[in-house]
């Protein structure tokens, strides 16, 4: 197991990137958070905070806070890239001609590329960044709690065995564990596709759902996910884990997630738009039900929960009729997985 220093850069100065970067500067790693914003990166090196998007929570002084992408990635050994599903690309392309070579690169988006042909980040990363390992870090993992020191877990998913030994190795700490999973497909889907089920469950919420109906669109959404995956390749015991069931409860339960509020807001009848506009974060569960959609039909995977708030966000059907339409739906089996056919 690897005991020196790692030379880490995480690119994305949101929550999460800030999050992480703390936590691996804390650990004593040479590390460079890099904002695309001057402005933005000279005030939080100043200041020790990110007040846009963390304040309260000071940060480490020895992390280095930059707007310099070549200074952050060039002789980096590991490279998180914490960039919304709808700019990943862009900054993927922008890391080639500066990484080292050997430099391993992890994905922490939680999104699917938007009008990408179902294209997951780590998919993207191995276009645009060929002969470099790759990994995904996923799970049950809010920002604000991370930097507020609460005990927390995640996964880190890749082929290659020195990623997910260095990943484990440089994140570990008295309150954040990383477990490891081979399955890199079913751990990103398994972030991913939460945040469809923290809208619903929001809405639900927001409509007075009671405990019986919130365990039962947890259950589903479960059903619903594993489904799908497995349909795509992944294994569906991946989603027995941290980064699927355990990032579903934490997603759909608490109005820390921003998915949940915006289902939450749709519940009270605010108009999507609206919804999205004043959130100032990113909610990457409005695009990724849209290419969820899209490819559970081409795929004819059965996704009633997809189905129902895709018609209510994008074709105007009223949420009760919608509601009615599910729960009058065929009934059919409740656990799919080793069932005779
Ligand atoms: N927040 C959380 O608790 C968690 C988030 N994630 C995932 O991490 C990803 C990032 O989320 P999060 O950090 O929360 O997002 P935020 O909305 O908090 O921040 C997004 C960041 O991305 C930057 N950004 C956007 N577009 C570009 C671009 N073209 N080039 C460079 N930087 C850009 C923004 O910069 P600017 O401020 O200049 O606009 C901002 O720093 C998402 O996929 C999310 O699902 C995963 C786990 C937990
Ligand atoms: O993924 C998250 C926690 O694991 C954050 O969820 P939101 O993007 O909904 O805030």
């Amino acid at each position: 197991m690897e005991s020196h220093s790692v030379r880490v850069a995480v690119l994305g100065g949101g929550s999460f990137g800030t999050a992480i970067a703390n936590i691996i500067a804390v650990n004593g790693h040479p590390t460079y958070l890099w904002m695309r914003d001057r402005d933005n990166a000279e005030v939080c090196a100043q200041a020790r905070e990110n007040s846009k998007y963390l304040p309260g929570y000071p940060l480490c002084e020895a992390l280095n806070i930059t707007s310099d992408l070549a200074l952050a990635v060039d002789e980096a050994d590991l490279v998180f890239v914490s960039i919304p599903s709808h700019s990943f690309r862009s900054v993927a392309q922008q890391i080639k001609p500066l990484l080292a070579s050997g430099a391993q690169v992890v994905s922490t988006a939680k999104g699917i590329e938007p009008d990408g042909g179902f294209t997951l980040m780590s998919e993207i990363l191995q276009q645009e960044l060929s002969g470099h390992p790759i990994g995904v870090l996923s799970g049950p993992n809010f920002a604000k709690e991370i930097v507020a020191g609460q005990q927390t877990a995640s996964v880190i998913a890749s082929e290659s065995e020195a990623l997910t030994a260095r990943v484990q190795q440089t994140l570990r700490s008295e309150t954040f564990r990383v477990y490891a999973n081979h399955d890199r497909g079913g751990v990103e889907l398994g972030g991913a596709l939460k945040n469809i089920y923290a809208i619903i469950c929001g809405m639900a919420a927001a409509m007075g759902a009671g405990n019986n109906t919130q365990a039962m669109l947890l259950t589903r959404s479960l059903a619903e996910m594993g489904r799908f995956a497995s349909a795509m390749g992944a294994n569906p015991m991946t989603f027995l884990g941290l980064a699927g069931v355990g990032d579903l409860i934490l997603t759909c339960t608490s109005d820390l997630s921003r998915n949940y509020r915006v289902g939450y807001a749709l519940g009270q009848g605010q108009p999507l738009d609206d919804v999205v506009a004043g959130l100032g974060q990113v909610a990457e569960g409005v695009n990724t039900l849209r290419q969820v959609k899209q490819k559970a039909d081409d795929m004819d995977v059965y996704m009633p929960l997809v189905s129902g708030l895709y018609s209510i966000l994008f074709e105007r059907r009223e949420i009760a009729d919608v509601v009615r339409e599910l729960m009058t739906g065929e009934q059919s089996y409740d656990v799919e997985y080793g069932r005779a056919k």
